[in-house]
């Protein structure tokens, strides 16, 4: 199979400290892939680096959707959406003035040929776009269950609702790729199996590629069918969730070396 992303040797440090060291791993296309690993791992340095938030120190990172190959470093971060590659964060990024539709509506900009300045003036093409703009977001608030609160404000939503709203919002842009950085923190063990349904029913549905960054075990465990773990910006061990279990060295990164744990 296809990998829709390969990452070869990336590395970031901040000051002395090296976040990321030489990690390689590569996404399938169509599938949901794991990156996970204790606290301060670099998991979200890695995620910063590909969505272009961060300038890697070395490293190339290859970005494949259909049959287009880009490099993600050619890419600013505002740009790289418009190629298929859209993320969320780990503490929700909404537009808290603005309505629910509002905020889906948001995430189509990059999508819209008539730019701030045509929309003054009113024209029927203005018109058409953003009707079409507003079927596909309530389409999705449909498909997201969230249909009936779309002209409330995102901010009088409960966490766990804004959160299904900022995965919306990546929806709207027809990406090849999202990102998922930590999107069950803060849920409860309910939100965060119907989140678990929800991530395969957007592979399968919206034909895109998951990569996930998750502390919660359970979901990581349930969704991915591949898993990346990394400890101190290496990769330690890779695999199926049944095959990452079982690894000691992994069990080591979580759990600390036995005679740590007894002492
Ligand atoms: N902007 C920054 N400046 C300095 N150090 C940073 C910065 N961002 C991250 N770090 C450090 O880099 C290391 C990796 O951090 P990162 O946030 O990528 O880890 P993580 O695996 O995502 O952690 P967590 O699971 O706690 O979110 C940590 O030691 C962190 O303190």
């Amino acid at each position: 199979m296809k990998s829709i992303l390969q990452v070869d040797n990336l590395s970031m440090s901040f000051g002395g400290l090296k976040a990321v060291d030489r990690l390689s791993f590569s996404v399938e296309t169509g599938s949901i892939y794991g990156l996970i690993g204790p606290n301060g791992a670099g998991k979200t340095t890695v995620f910063n680096c590909i969505s272009r938030f961060y300038k890697p120190d070395n490293g190339v990172m290859t970005f494949c959707p259909d049959q287009q190959t880009y490099n993600l470093m050619d890419y600013k971060v505002h740009e790289v959406i418009t190629i298929g590659l859209a993320r969320t964060f780990q503490n929700v990024e909404l537009i808290k003035t603005m309505t629910v539709l509002e905020n889906l509506m948001m995430g189509m900009h990059s999508q819209l040929k008539c730019g701030i300045l045509m929309q003054g003036f009113h024209l029927p093409s203005v018109w058409r776009e953003e009707k079409m703009a507003k079927k596909k977001a309530m389409d999705i608030l449909d498909f997201l269950g969230l249909k009936g609160i779309e002209h409330q404000l995102a901010a009088s939503q409960p966490y766990g609702i804004q959160k299904l709203i900022e995965l919306g919002r990546t929806l709207i842009a027809n990406p090849k790729l999202i990102i998922l950085d930590e999107p069950a923190a803060g849920m409860n063990g309910a939100e965060t199996e119907a989140l678990a349904k929800l991530i395969k029913k957007i592979r399968d549905q919206y034909g895109v590629t998951i990569l996930l960054v998750e502390h919660d075990m359970g979901l990581v465990m349930e969704v991915c069918e591949k898993i990346c773990v990394i400890s101190f910006g290496k990769k330690i061990a890779e695999g199926t969730p049944e095959a990452i279990q079982d690894d000691p060295a992994v069990q080591e990164a979580y759990l600390g070396k036995e005679d740590e744990v007894h002492a």
